[in-house]
């Protein structure tokens, strides 16, 4: 199997509001292989929202290197970064981040990398149509329950044909039942089309279904006891 993603010592701090800076991430070494499905578990605060956010280039690292797909992303600018994220990685984020004066149908035509041609909205329909959303089409995000926006969430994510999907508790706010089949629903539809996932989550039972449970603590030195 061929490594789709490679961190390779990576430190980051934040500056810390006292003074002085904090040490969230130092991770000599994190592998995801292509098409592979990894759930990350950890305690609060010790920097799983971090990773993600330096794997999908929001954050840059102090230092250490991150290739996906075999670029480097810190060799990136900040335009490089972005549309490689955009062509490369679906992001579902905690919060769903849909834009509320757009249609269900056009925040996921917005997940797209180009254009506005009649392919992108039959391809926005068909997930939309995959996410049980197929009658909701035309609503904004306000009109839709909060397990409805969720999936509209995840049509964006995929609407790009990403390599690696990153999401991030996407089931924190809905019932265990409908956290499952949303889980079952995201798994499946990056099975089909290869896409790799890494997905935060609180929930072993969830975790239990992935390829591969890594725990932030066995990856991450700044969380280790210290003597
Ligand atoms: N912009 C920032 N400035 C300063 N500190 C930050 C910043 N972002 C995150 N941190 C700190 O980094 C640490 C890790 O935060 P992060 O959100 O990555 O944790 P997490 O594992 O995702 O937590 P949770 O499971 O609670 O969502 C926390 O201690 C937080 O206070």
């Amino acid at each position: 199997m061929t490594n789709l993603l490679e961190v390779n010592d990576v430190i980051k701090t934040f500056a810390q509001p006292g003074g002085g800076r904090l040490t969230v991430l130092d991770i000599p070494q994190f592998r995801i292989e292509e098409g592979e499905q990894v759930a990350l578990v950890g305690t609060s605060g010790g920097g799983k929202t971090t990773l993600l956010h330096l794997i999908a280039g929001l954050l840059t690292p102090d230092s250490g290197s991150l290739t996906l797909d075999g670029t480097e992303l810190t060799r990136l600018s900040e335009q490089g970064r972005d549309r490689f994220r955009a062509s490369k990685i679906g992001y579902v984020f905690q919060t769903f981040n849909l834009l509320p004066a757009f249609s269900a149908i056009e925040n996921v035509r917005l997940g797209m990398t180009f254009g506005s041609g009649r392919q992108d909205t039959e391809r926005a329909k068909d997930l939309l149509g995959r996410v049980g959303l197929a009658d909701r089409a035309n609503y904004r995000p306000s009109q839709l329950s909060v397990g409805q926006q969720q999936r509209v969430a995840i049509a964006r994510a995929l609407a790009g044909k990403p390599r690696l999907l990153l999401a991030d508790e996407p089931t924190a706010n809905v019932d265990p039942v409908s956290a499952e089949s949303v889980l079952e629903l995201i798994r499946s539809s990056c099975r089909d089309e290869d896409i790799a996932m890494l997905i935060v989550t609180h929930d072993m039972d969830i975790a239990a279904k992935f390829d591969r449970i890594e725990r932030l603590e066995d990856i991450n030195r700044a969380l280790a006891p210290t003597a």
